[in-house]
């Protein structure tokens, strides 16, 4: 531990690297992807880890037990958010529900969501959206296989997860209205977002993030979403205005709320609008992307998950969402899967509010908290053979992807948990298991599996670095 000194008291902070004057340990991050970083740097100064990354003390957090001491028993101290430069435009100044501070218009817009969104009754209100976007990209599928070419997996997982929350959340895909593509500006935004904004560290590096571009394509994607959602605002305000319509969507619902409550802007809609595209797509595809690149390098693994999912529906043709409780091993590969890829491996920075004592060391008020989940899902003292992608371990396990030792946290924990954690986890089984159900999968031709790369491309939600392209052939259920 280290000494600090704040007013007259002398604090000791938890250990960390020696530092350099004014960027303190930013250079220890190295060009590789940040949760590979704190994880390496983890591993020599234990899973409660003080950084001073420029002006911003960060604590780093890579046990199951110290996890469980910031996200439940101090949970109260550490769950506000920092206020990012970064984030502050594509937030809406931090108008939203993700980045906004701890406090009462949280509470308020987080409700909102749960309520409109994310209740397993509004949940199952949608279902028909989402039977016919399955329907849809299944059929595209198909006719790919019947031409026998190649299938880009994850655009066309990316554009599923895209269509499925954009008819939720506006009453129409974003295709029919003349959008642009709701799905390449998503990616880019996100792709921006996890970049390493130093000026969030240190604003005087400011022009290192202006000059990589970065801070330009960020501003790029959040024009064009502004757009879109300003287009679809003013759309659900005259047909409301003109015939009192409303199609029970969530930005019927958003506008509601917005008439009623007293200091609600448009901003705080469309920051709500943001977080629902940017948190609740390509979460959910980047999971089944991965769950796919895993089982398709362990053909073993696809047979016994394929084949669960084909005696379990048998000759109906797709997997409905009343099917999915029968399907044991297959959630089993969906947390296999967060384990090794969750899909934000740092959750959301948390920051505190006040000092606390944590293990003896101090923890002072306006700290960053990273949970790093990912580093967490590959402890050696957690799991047997972590590198090794093995769903069976949870087999004879009831742990759940939230589960109480902290082990598994790709939801995170605590005031601040994921509200869309049911309705992510029901997209990711629902797609996954109707690819597995209609087809059978193969690598392109001339490619080995020991060619999957499984490389990570940086961003707010971790991607693979290349697209997954594989072949499809239709399996024909009547036979089952
Ligand atoms: C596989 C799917 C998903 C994963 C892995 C995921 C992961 C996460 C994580 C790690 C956090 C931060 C938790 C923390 O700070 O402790 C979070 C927050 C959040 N997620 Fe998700 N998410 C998923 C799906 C969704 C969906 C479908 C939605 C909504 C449509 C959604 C909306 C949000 C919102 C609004 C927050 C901010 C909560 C707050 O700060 O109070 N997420 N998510």
């Amino acid at each position: 531990g280290r000494k600090a000194r704040g007013g007259s008291a002398t604090w000791k902070l938890p250990p960390g690297p020696p530092k350099l004057p004014v960027i303190g340990h930013l250079h220890l991050l190295g060009s590789s992807l940040l949760h590979r970083s704190l994880w390496e740097l983890s591993k020599k100064h234990g899973p409660l880890m003080h950084l001073k990354l420029g002006r911003v003390p960060v604590v780093v957090v890579s046990s199951p037990e110290m996890a469980k001491e910031v996200l439940k028993t101090h949970d109260l101290e550490c769950c506000s958010r920092p206020s990012l430069l970064s984030y502050s435009k594509i937030s809406y100044g931090l108008s939203d529900v993700a980045f906004i501070p701890y406090g009462e218009r949280w509470r308020q817009l987080r409700k909102f969501c749960t309520v409109e969104l994310l209740s397993t009754r509004k949940i199952n209100s949608f279902r028909n959206i989402r039977k016919e976007e399955m329907e849809r990209v299944m059929k595209l599928i198909c006719s790919h296989a019947r031409a026998s070419t190649m299938v880009n997996l994850s655009e066309l997982l990316l554009s599923l997860s895209c269509n499925m929350t954009c008819r939720t959340a506006f009453g129409s895909g974003f295709d029919d209205g003349g959008d642009i593509q709701l799905h390449d500006m998503l990616r880019e935004a996100q792709a921006a977002l996890g970049g390493l904004f130093l000026s969030d560290y240190l604003p005087l590096l400011g022009w290192v993030d202006r000059l990589s571009g970065m801070r330009s394509r960020l501003e790029r994607a959040y024009l064009k979403l502004d757009t879109i959602y300003q287009r679809r605002i003013d759309h659900h305000q005259d047909r409301l205005r003109q015939q009192g319509k409303e199609d029970g969507d969530v930005l019927d619902a958003l506008l509601r709320m917005q008439k009623d409550e007293e200091g609600l802007t448009e901003d705080h809609i469309k920051g709500v609008l943001m977080n629902i595209f940017i948190g609740g797509t390509d979460t959910s595809s980047a999971t089944v992307e991965w769950a796919m690149a895993e089982l398709i390098r362990q053909p073993e693994l696809m047979k016994r998950a394929q084949d669960e999912v084909r005696r379990c529906v048998g000759s109906k043709g797709e997997v409905e969402e009343s099917d999915l409780h029968q399907l044991h091993f297959l959630k089993c590969v969906i947390k296999e899967t967060m384990r090794l890829h969750p899909p934000a491996p740092l959750l959301l920075p948390r920051e505190t509010m006040q000092h606390f004592k944590l293990n003896g060391y101090d923890i002072l008020p306006k700290t960053w908290m990273y949970v790093n989940a990912w580093a967490i899902g590959r402890d050696p003292n957690s799991w047997g053979k972590p590198h090794v992608f093995d769903p069976e371990r949870f087999m004879h396990d009831s742990m759940e992807a939230n589960g109480q030792d902290f082990k598994l946290i790709p939801f995170g924990e605590g005031r601040r948990i994921c509200p869309g954690k049911n309705l992510g986890l029901l997209m990711v089984e629902l797609v996954l298991a109707n690819l597995l159900y209609s087809f059978d999968w193969h690598l392109p031709p001339g490619m080995v599996k020991e060619d999957i790369s499984m490389e990570e491309a940086p961003g707010v939600t971790v991607h693979r670095e290349y697209a997954l392209c594989l072949m499809a052939t239709k399996y024909d259920a009547s036979t089952a």
